[in-house]
């Protein structure tokens, strides 16, 4: 894990976003497409309208989200909706979108559809995490039935029932998570700083499931951290 720290959230974002630009260009120049997830939740919005007016090939360009609530894209708490309303606009609305949600009325019901949505998307090219206070991350919650599923299954999509938050969730699971040639976790603010510093603390994912992903072995995850 590396963590990089800005005093603010501007200068967070530019320096993401900078980051951000230089992965989808080297990706556009060498298989001439870019396949982008992030997260939704209050973190990432002033980063999703800086990257939304930035000048890129966004046809070529594939963004899903790590989880999303089982709600109509309509509705003020879907992810989907935050992506389409503040990430693809402008510059970036010719970007393709991949939805983590169908018109089954139970997430488990949608959960192959999803997972078939995925079968020909390669490995990703950059994956942005987001935390809960709680240690959770995507929709991988460590009060859910499901983590353990989460944490070893090896399709791409599950459904998730948390007990401590609202709503059924579809998440990415971890191996489709980290099938990412980058993974970043991003967090604001002092109260997420002291649950990264729990997390590094110790080692159980089931207590904490950016565990999992901040101690894989193989996976170096860069942490954009800003305090305000
Ligand atoms: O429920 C969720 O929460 C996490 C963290 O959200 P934040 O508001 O604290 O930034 C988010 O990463 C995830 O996508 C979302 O569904």
């Amino acid at each position: 894990m590396q963590l990089h720290q800005f005093a603010s959230s501007t200068e967070l974002n530019t320096d993401f976003a900078k980051r951000l630009i230089a992965i989808v260009h080297q990706a556009i120049e060498a298989r001439d497409h870019a396949y982008l997830v992030v997260s939704g939740g209050r973190t990432p919005q002033a980063l999703f309208e800086h990257l939304s007016s930035t000048d890129l090939d966004w046809s070529k360009v594939t963004i899903t989200l790590a989880d999303d609530r089982w709600l109509s894209s309509s509705e003020k708490d879907s992810n989907e909706r935050l992506v389409k309303s503040v990430l693809l606009q402008n510059k970036a609305a010719a970007a393709r979108f991949i939805s983590l949600v169908t018109a089954d009325e139970k997430a488990e019901a949608g959960e192959l559809a999803v997972c078939q949505r995925f079968a020909e998307i390669p490995t990703f090219d950059a994956v942005i995490l987001g935390m809960g206070e709680d240690g959770h991350t995507a929709s991988l919650f460590p009060c859910s039935a499901e983590l353990a599923k989460g944490l070893s299954t090896e399709q791409a999509a599950l459904a998730v029932n948390p007990t401590t938050a609202p709503y059924q969730r579809m998440s990415l699971s971890q191996s489709r998570l980290l099938n990412s040639r980058h993974v970043f976790l991003h967090l604001v603010g002092g109260n997420k700083l002291n649950v990264l510093n729990q997390a590094m603390a110790a080692a159980d994912p089931q207590q904490m499931p950016i565990r999992a992903f901040l101690q894989h072995p193989c996976v170096d995850v860069q942490v954009m951290f800003a305090t305000e």
